[in-house]
């Protein structure tokens, strides 16, 4: 039954529409604009934070019910109004058009569905029961949320760095392959989680580079 496929979008510049203003919506346009989309809103009305954004022209309002057309120019569609029949209107329109859609009424009318997320910096995870149970993937995400610590952040910016230097200074496939490796086996995680590491310097660095270059 697990037939969905995650994918992880860079939806930087890209238009997003989202058809409808209320809670689900609100939650919607929020993800998306820290994903860096460019959102248009077409709905009558918009709930308290979505007003709040259209004001200070952090995503564009269109103040009326959907309209068959305008769907063109998007990247990606979500159908998040009160109205079923118009949630459908809005997934066959974009399906006519080859675009992805997500359908708040019906999770089967659209092509993909929304995961419950959790975010540690660079690290996100996406919850997903296939629509079975939205309650449940919100509660799974919760229980994560308790095991991956805000450690994980500051971890993976270590990494990160690490990996742009290894990836920066070594020509060498296979003793760049050796050194990330031996980098995901660091203990630095369990240090960032008792508050015992200690910044490495570029010194530091260098030097770890150099004492596993080799066999
Ligand atoms: C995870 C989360 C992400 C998010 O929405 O941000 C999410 N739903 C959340 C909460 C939630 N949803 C619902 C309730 C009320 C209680 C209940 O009914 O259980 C609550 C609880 C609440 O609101 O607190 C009702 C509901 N949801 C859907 C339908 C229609 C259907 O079943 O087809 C109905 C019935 C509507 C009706 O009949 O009126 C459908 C979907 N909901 C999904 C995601 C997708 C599948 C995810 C998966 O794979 O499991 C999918 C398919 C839609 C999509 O892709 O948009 C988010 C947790 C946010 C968090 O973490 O706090
Ligand atoms: N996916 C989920 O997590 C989830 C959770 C709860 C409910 N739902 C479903 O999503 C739908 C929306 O839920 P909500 O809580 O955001 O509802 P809501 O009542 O808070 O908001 C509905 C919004 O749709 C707008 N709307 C109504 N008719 C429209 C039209 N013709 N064109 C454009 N916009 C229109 C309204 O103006 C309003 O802004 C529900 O009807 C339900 O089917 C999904």
């Amino acid at each position: 039954m697990g037939y969905y496929m995650p994918v992880m979008l860079d939806l930087r510049g890209q238009k997003v529409i989202v058809i409808g203003g209320g809670a689900v919506a609100e939650r919607r346009v929020l993800a998306l604009l820290d994903a860096g989309a460019e959102v248009v809103v077409v709905s009558p009305s918009l709930s308290g934070a979505l007003t709040a954004l259209a004001e200070a022209g952090g995503l564009s309002w269109m103040n009326r019910s959907y309209a068959p057309g305008d769907l063109r120019g998007a990247f990606l569609v979500y159908a998040a109004s009160s109205n079923d029949a118009v949630n459908e209107e809005v997934a066959a329109e974009a399906r006519s058009l080859g675009l992805p859609v997500n359908v708040a009424s019906r999770a089967e009318a659209g092509n993909f569905i929304t995961p419950g997320v959790l975010r540690r910096g660079r690290l996100t995870v996406a919850v997903s029961t296939s629509g079975a149970g939205p309650s449940a993937a919100a509660r799974i995400t919760e229980q994560l949320s308790e095991v991956l610590g805000e450690e994980y952040e500051p971890y993976l910016d270590f990494l990160h760095q690490l990996r742009t230097e290894i990836k920066r200074r070594e020509p060498s496939a296979e003793v760049r392959g050796r050194l990330l490796r031996r980098l995901s086996r660091l203990d630095v995680l369990n240090e960032m989680r008792q508050g015992t590491f200690i910044e490495w310097t570029p010194q530091d660095v260098e030097a770890w580079i150099a004492g596993n270059r080799g066999d």
